[in-house]
């Protein structure tokens, strides 16, 4: 792994596509002209995270304008995007999609969601994703020329063993495009992806949109990035804002060799596997 600076931009996202896609570009353009080499976005940054919104916005992949506008702008500003994630038509399901491009504009990774957030929280927060999006099935690891990087969406933070997965396929960095709420987000989105970087000993890059209180669901904001030893490195607050973290390169290993957590694993007694 390699030092780089990588920004997250937590933008506000609106019911209207055109504004969204424009205000991820310049958010993007802000972040490359302030150094940020890999750039990342929140969940469903192009759509309001409500479900009955997903069918209209839906693009089928490889083409529509966020998909188009992310390819031309990586290679227009020299990056790499993680384009947090847009509702992906494909056949006659949307899946919940995160694409990633270099420096290129080329497609080197695509992510779908694989756990649906289905929840009835007692704080009256209710979701079904299920009742509009299908589930990804691939574990996804993509080579970059600063570092290999797992990708996950939001709600698949809660499986550590994904982020296992993700790590013992070489992720020394895991990106996250999520939108954690009002409810869950203060109890829980610090602590996973705190505890996802010390059990894994990676970078955590949780991407979230900005805080909009009078969306149907209020997303929590606070992107945050956490070094493999669990320090928060750079914290967002609620509203429309873009973080920068530098990620040290030699970090990963230096805390791996110092804390040989994955070398201890107990190979021999257990085994998680991808079947
Ligand atoms: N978009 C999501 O997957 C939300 C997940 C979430 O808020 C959680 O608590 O988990």
């Amino acid at each position: 792994m390699k030092d780089f600076k990588m920004a997250i931009c937590q933008m506000t996202v609106t019911d209207n596509k055109d504004k969204n896609i424009n205000k991820a570009y310049s958010m993007i353009k802000e972040a490359a002209q302030n150094g940020a080499k890999l750039i990342a976005l929140g969940e469903m940054f192009n759509c309001p995270y409500d479900g009955s919104y997903f069918p209209k916005f839906a693009e089928s992949l490889p083409d529509g304008k966020t998909y188009n506008m992310l390819k031309a702008c990586s290679k227009e500003l020299d990056v790499y995007i993680i384009g947090g994630s847009i509702p992906e038509l494909h056949g006659e399901v949307i899946y919940n999609t995160s694409c990633v491009f270099d420096k290129e504009g080329k497609l080197i990774a695509k992510h779908r969601k694989m756990h649906l957030f289905d929840v009835e929280l007692n704080s009256g927060l209710t979701f079904k994703e299920s009742s509009y999006l299908g589930k990804g099935n691939d574990i996804v690891v993509f080579d970059t020329e600063y570092c290999k990087i797992g990708l996950a969406i939001c709600y698949d933070i809660r499986f550590p063993e994904l982020s296992r997965l993700l790590t013992l396929k070489g992720a020394e960095v895991i990106v996250i495009p999520a939108a954690f709420n009002m409810t869950t987000g203060p109890a829980h989105w610090e602590i996973l992806l705190r505890t996802r970087a010390l059990d894994n000993q990676v970078y955590m890059v949780g991407a979230s949109p900005a805080r909009d209180v009078s969306a149907s669901y209020v997303a929590y904001g606070n992107s945050l990035v956490v070094s493999p030893w669990g320090d928060i490195m750079s914290r967002a607050k609620e509203g429309e804002e873009i973080i920068y973290a530098n990620l040290q390169g030699s970090l990963v290993k230096k805390t791996r060799d110092e804390l040989p957590l994955l070398k201890h694993i107990r190979k021999d007694i257990y085994e998680i596997i991808i079947k």
